[in-house]
């Protein structure tokens, strides 16, 4: 899948752009607070319905009251073109090829994969970091994984409720702690289902990037304790015995103890746990493997090849991580946001764009690893 085109009207700093960039590898490049990651949040808007910072109405430019973005995708045999519309109240409109009822034909569902310095809390962050990596950017690929999330978080934050209003004893709360059992272990079985093709791609991954001598391994933390052999039934029937011995416990914190939304993963090399002995530069090899293996995993299940970006991650990798990653993305269309060159970079690239107060500008440049001039 690639970007043919992209128009902005009024969005963040850009008052209008008309943007067709290459197929390849695309380097947009600046000072500092020129709109480089504001190009990025754009791409991924159009593609994924909603921003990756805050709020998507702060995407209005200052002063106006609403955003545009039309944008044109080409899959391998049909093109989606989405046209997306952000008021400064807040309200959406999103049509693709035409329609407003067709969200799942957004082409981020064929994967827009987004790698920035701020993953790194996958690793370095609180347990709801890693949940959200697991959930937001692996479960994405899945309409089944994402259709029961959103249930199960209905059902938590209903089950939490009756909890805090101390009327757990009602037939109601019987209903909404079966149905918590029955979405919490679907849930559970699917996320481990995708994990179990997640984790090994992200292990090779890492060999190759670190070497043979540093071994990765990842271990899914359960809240609960659920047994090896894993059918939905028999983790419904862990959940039942969970239930049963945290019962007063979660009458006592009147919230809802185990389950999914409690989960937690651990990252291990040469099996002690990053987070306490890993270096800067571990973490982030790492963190570049989990992204790597996202792109398979996309690749694997949707047969596209997913859009890159990468906002101001390039320079810190050593030039051997450079130019792994670039090779490894080089079937990939992507945008790369950088303000500094290295020669790996620019042996790599496909075209280079300079961006200027919220203006584009396609740069000459040469293999040489000098930036390109303005
Ligand atoms: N809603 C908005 N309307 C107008 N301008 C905005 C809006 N939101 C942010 N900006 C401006 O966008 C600029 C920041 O752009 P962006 O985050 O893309 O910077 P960048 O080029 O990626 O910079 P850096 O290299 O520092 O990461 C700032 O000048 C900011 O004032």
């Amino acid at each position: 899948m690639f970007l043919k085109e992209l128009i902005l009207k009024d969005f963040r700093n850009y008052l209008e752009l008309n943007f067709n960039p290459d197929q390849g590898i695309n380097i947009i490049t600046g000072p500092n607070a020129q709109g480089k990651t504001n190009l990025l949040e754009a791409i991924f808007l159009s593609g994924m319905g909603f921003s990756f910072r805050l709020k998507d109405k702060d995407v209005v430019k200052w002063g106006n009251e609403h955003s545009i973005l039309k944008s044109s995708y080409q899959l391998s045999d049909f093109t989606v073109d989405v046209f997306t519309q952000i008021k400064l109240d807040g309200l959406k409109k999103i049509l693709i090829n035409g329609s407003e009822n067709n969200r799942k034909s957004l082409p981020g569902y064929y994967g827009i994969i987004l790698f920035r310095p701020d993953d790194l809390q996958i690793i370095k962050g609180p347990p709801s970091q890693r949940r959200d990596f697991i959930d937001n950017d692996i479960g994405f690929i899945s309409s089944v994984y994402r259709k029961l999330l959103k249930q199960y978080r209905r059902i938590v934050l209903h089950r939490n409720n009756l909890l805090r209003r101390g009327e757990h004893h009602k037939d109601d709360f019987k209903i909404w702690n079966e149905e918590f059992y029955r979405y919490g272990a679907e849930v559970l079985f699917r996320r481990i289902q995708l994990l179990k093709k997640y984790f090994p791609l992200a292990r090779d991954i890492y060999g190759s990037i670190a070497g043979k001598n540093e071994k990765l391994d990842m271990k899914y933390l359960s809240s609960a304790r659920i047994s090896d052999s894993l059918s939905v039934d028999q983790i419904i029937n862990d959940f039942i015995i969970e239930g049963k011995s945290r019962e007063k416990e979660e009458l006592y914190k009147k919230q809802t103890l185990f389950g999914p939304h409690r989960d937690d993963i651990t990252f291990l090399l040469n099996n002690k746990d990053i987070r306490n002995f890993g270096s800067q530069g571990q973490i982030r090899s790492v963190v570049l493997a989990l992204k790597a293996a996202q792109m398979k995993l996309f690749k694997c299940e949707t047969g596209q090849n997913p859009i890159m970006l990468l906002d101001d991650v390039l320079m810190e990798l050593d030039e051997n991580r450079q130019n792994y990653l670039l090779k490894l993305i080089s079937n990939n269309q992507a945008f790369i946001t950088t303000t500094g060159f290295s020669k790996t970079i620019s042996r790599h690239i496909d075209r280079v764009y300079f961006i200027n107060s919220g203006t584009i500008k396609e740069r000459e440049y040469t293999s040489s690893g000098n930036a390109p001039n303005e």
